[in-house]
This record gives C-alpha cells, structure tokens and sequence, in this order.
C-alpha cells in the first residue's frame, strides 16, 4: 500500500517535498498532499500551501476520523470490570449438608461453561435426616456455613441472590418412615435460611430421577459438551443412601421403561437420557442390607469377611435395623446387641455383598438388578462422590489398571490387619476406615455385577472430585436448571468476534479514505493545470 502511495501519489505533490518522504510521514501527509494540491506558481514564494483554508479543513476532517476511529477500537476492546451474579444450593445429604456458591458473569448468563463453583462449605455434624427427633438444631446446624456464604458474596449481590435447598435419600427414607417429622424438619431449615439476606428459595426432597438427572447435567455442562454438542459422559454418583446412574444410549428411546426417561432440549440439541437411582443401595444403606443378611443366620455374631482381621466391636440391634431399607427384616427375638468381628476376606466378601442384589428377575429385555430396566453402557462415565472418596483412599482411582489387579490390590488391602490399618492412617476417621474395605468391594460389585461394566468398559470410568474447580454432583445442574441458565435453543452468536469486527470497520474506512482521494484526483489535477495557465 506504501509502495502504491509514493509511486502514484506522491509524484501528484512536488511542492510538498523534493524526494519522497519515509512510509510513515507519507501516511501523515496523505490527507494534507492531496487536499492542498500545486499552488500557483505565482503564489509559491509568498503563500503557505498548507494554509488554504480546504487543506486545513480535509485534514482536521481526516485526522478526526482516524482519531475517531482508534478510540472506537480501544475503548470497545479494553477489559471491562466484571460483574458477578450468585446462587446457592444447599446439598442436604444422608450423611451431611454441604453449602455450594455459584457465581458467573452477570452480562453473560447464557454462555456454556461459565458458571464456576466460588466455595464450598461442609456444614458440622451429621445430614438433616438424623435431626428427626430435634428438627430446631436441623436448621441451627446449617448456621456456621450460611455465615461464610455471607462473607463470600458481595453484600449488594446478597438480595438478589438465590439460595436453594434440595434433600436426597436420607430425608427421603424419613419422609418413607415418619412424614411428620420429615415436614418438621423442612420447617426448622425454612426457617433458619429464611432470616438468611439471600432470597430463599425454598427446600424440598430431589427425586431420585431428579438427583440422577442434574448430576449427568452438572458434569457435561462442566465439561462444555453440552454447548458445543458433544458426545456425553455418563454420571455414577454413590450416596451413602441412594445411587444414580445416568446415560445417554442409542438403544434407549424411552419406550422400554418410560419411567427411567428423562427428555432435555440444551443449546439446540435433544437428549434421551436413561437414568435411575436405587434408595438404599447407598453404600451406608448397602452397608445394613449386607449385615441384615448375615445377621439372619446367626444373631449373635456376625464374621464379616468385609472387615479387616483384628476387627471386633459390639453393635446395636436396634441402630442397624433404624432404617426403612431393613426394618422389616429384624429377625424375631434378635438380641440387643451383636458382636461384628472381621475375617478380611475380598472373595467371601463380595459373595456377601452379592447377597443384597436381586440378578435373576428381570420383565425387559435387559436389566441391571432388582428387575430394573438399563440399556446396554455406552460412552465415558464420571463417578463422583463416595465413588471418588473411596477408591481415592484405596489409590484405586486410575481404571486403566486390569480390573484383575485393581481386585488384587483390594485382596491384599482387605487382609490387611485392623491395627495396621488404624495404625497406618491417624489422620482419618475411624468410621471410614472401617469401612473402606467393604466400600471399595461393593463399589467393584455395583459396577460390574450391577451395572455391568465389563474389563474393558471399566477403564472408561472416570473416577472424579471436580470437574474445573466445581464439585460434581446434583447441585449446580439444579440450580442451572431453576434459574433458566441453560436456554433450550443455542444462542445466536455474532459471525465475527468483537476484535475483528472492530478491525474490519477500521480498515474499510481507511479504504474509503484513500478510494475518496483517488477519486478527486482529476478535480486536482484540473486545478493545477488552471493554476499554471493563470
Ligand atoms: N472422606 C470420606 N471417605 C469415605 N466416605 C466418605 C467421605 N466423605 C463422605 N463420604 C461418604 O460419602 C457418602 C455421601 O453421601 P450423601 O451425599 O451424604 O448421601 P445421599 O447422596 O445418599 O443422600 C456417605 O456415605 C459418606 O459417608
Ligand atoms: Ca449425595
């Protein structure tokens, strides 16, 4: 474009300079050259050609423009100072209450992927579900991380923004037990998060479909599959008292088992998702199926095969059988207490556990267990929650291991004795130590007696605790989905992003400048000739 300018031009200016000047003054004297035009030659010594009052006015005119145009460009590009949005879910689980806040860019609620997980907070003490007989200290408790979220958003944001409560399995099996106390639970946590400066948005029990539903949503929208309609992962997610799972298959359109059908329309595209959670396959509430199964042999002891050897502890007739999972298979005349000694034994110990699942009735063309309808696996899977907890504690979290090793390494861990054990890990708590064995045996079990994920279907699990700094689980699915977050069709989005559309605008007109001066050429040249011939 330079060479253009001084060979064309540049040779219409004489009176400007002698030779031609350097690209970048060229560019500089454009506007000023080609507005003033040869001045008569009778005028040459006295009158300043950058004097005429047409070369002055082009010239402001021009360099306003491109001033114009640059502040344009920069001020549309530079940062602008971000705004955030909030929402809270409360995740109230069997075993505890969990706080998450939410944030995301105010200007651009609709865009995949952009809301983010800002703090977690565990509340102290056990889920609401154990508050049945004192439901007041059930919204006491959730005090301590109702504070913190105050702190963790910006104080103006507070009215406006959500807060949302969903219960699962554990207030699920109270609601099943004493719905009374369950409804009395649900109007002490009301209560206490309704003096909370957030908008409360009330608290309610998830459905198990509901649970498995937003947990498949929250880990494909962290992973941006869904806006960009991607291929999606399946979502395992292991409670203490219930478990989901979640996936899309080709095999599955809904008519087989419509009740395990969930329909989405996200971003543009329409999935079928096959979902279903089992209440007390949780693995506290599997934990009481197995030992009411070994217990109805012998009430007096149990040997547990799934405990390490050296293990021995006096345990209550009446805590076991506390739940509506196995209260009506107490044995007649059971004694008070019984004593659970543990032989560590991972064969025998998955035989046990096989014992809670029902394999053989089956009404569809295929099952999982206890005669429920699940098409054939298909894709990625993620295993959140205590999938994640245990077999990270049992360093089990890599699946490209051969399953058969995977089992090996669980042999040798289960025959570990209970003193080693306790001795080996100080730092963690008891009540889970004495239960990684059995954890780590049922979760082998659920997944491929269960749910049938084969030696090579096995490494296509992810076993995960975050996804992008965001917990995987139900919550943030739900709150997306309840704050219209995800918009059924995609969002129009502008063929060009800002920066180049800011560039293209500036370059065309810089082009119509220069177009503009070639065309007054000819005026110039005429006007130079008329100049002479005076
Ligand atoms: N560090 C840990 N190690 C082992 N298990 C854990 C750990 N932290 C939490 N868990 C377990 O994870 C499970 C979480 O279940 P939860 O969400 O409370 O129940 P649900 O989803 O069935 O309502 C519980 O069984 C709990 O004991
Ligand atoms: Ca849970």
């Amino acid at each position: 474009m330079q060479d253009l300018l001084t060979r064309f031009l540049f040779p219409m200016c004489p009176h400007l300079s002698l030779s031609p000047p350097p690209p970048a003054t060229l560019w500089l004297l454009l506007p000023v050259c080609l507005s003033v035009g040869p001045p008569p030659l009778s005028e040459m010594k006295e009158k300043n050609p950058w004097h005429s009052p047409v070369a002055i006015i082009i010239t402001v005119i021009g360099v306003i423009v491109i001033v114009a145009l640059v502040i344009v460009a920069v001020l549309q590009n530079r940062p602008l100072a971000q705004k955030y949005k909030y929402g809270i879910v409360l995740d109230a689980g069997s075993s505890h209450t969990a706080l998450y806040i939410y944030e995301w860019p105010a200007e651009k609620d609709n865009n995949t992927g952009r809301v983010e997980q800002k703090h977690s907070c565990k509340v102290i003490g056990p889920g609401i579900s154990s508050y049945a007989s004192a439901p007041q200290k059930a919204g006491e408790s959730l005090k301590a991380c109702m504070k913190e979220a105050e702190q963790w958003v910006p104080v103006k944001r507070h009215p406006e923004t959500p807060l949302y409560l969903g219960a699962t399995a554990g207030m699920r099996l109270l609601n099943i037990e004493n719905s009374a106390a369950s409804d009395k639970v649900f109007e002490a946590v009301g209560e206490a998060l309704q003096k909370s400066p957030f908008s409360y948005q009330g608290a309610r029990i998830l459905s198990g479909q509901e649970e498995g539903a937003f947990g498949w949503v929250t880990v494909n929208y962290l992973d941006d599959r869904l806006s960009q309609g991607l291929e999606t992962t399946g979502a395992l997610d292991l409670g203490g008292a219930s478990t989901q799972i979640s996936f899309v298959s080709d095999q599955y359109d809904g008519s087989e088992s419509p009740s395990n059908a969930v329909n989405f329309r996200l971003y543009g595209n329409d999935y079928e998702l096959y979902t279903h959670s089992f209440l007390c396959y949780g693995k506290d509430q599997a934990q009481r199926l197995k030992l009411a199964h070994q217990t109805q042999s012998g009430p007096n002891a149990v040997e547990d095969p799934c405990q390490h050897p050296g293990y021995n502890t006096t345990k209550k007739y009446s805590v076991l059988y506390d739940s509506p999972c196995v209260s009506n298979r107490k044995p007649q005349g059971a004694p008070a207490t019984f004593l659970h000694t543990g032989t560590g034994n991972v064969k025998q110990c998955q035989d046990v556990v096989k014992n809670i699942f029902n394999f053989t009735d089956c009404k569809y063309s295929q099952c999982s267990f206890n005669g429920v309808y699940q098409p054939s696996l298909q894709g990625p899977f993620g295993a959140f929650s205590a999938y994640y907890f245990v077999t990270s504690f049992l360093n089990l979290t890599d699946t490209s291991v051969p399953l058969e090793d995977v089992r090996k390494k669980l042999e040798r861990y289960c025959a570990t004795s209970w003193s080693q054990i306790v001795q080996e890990h100080p730092g963690v708590k008891e009540k889970y130590l004495a239960e990684y064995c059995f954890s780590g045996t049922y979760i082998l079990t659920l997944l491929t007696e269960g749910y049938n994920f084969t030696s090579e279907s096995y490494s296509n699990i992810n076993f995960i605790k975050k996804i992008k700094g965001s917990d995987a689980g139900w919550t943030l699915g739900y709150m997306l989905n309840l704050t219209n977050m995800i918009p059924a069709e995609a969002p129009d989005s502008p063929p060009l992003p800002h920066a180049g559309y800011v560039s293209i605008v500036s370059i065309c007109a810089v082009v119509i400048f220069i177009l503009l001066l070639f065309s007054l050429r000819p005026l110039w040249a005429r006007h130079c000739k008329k100049q002479q011939i005076v």
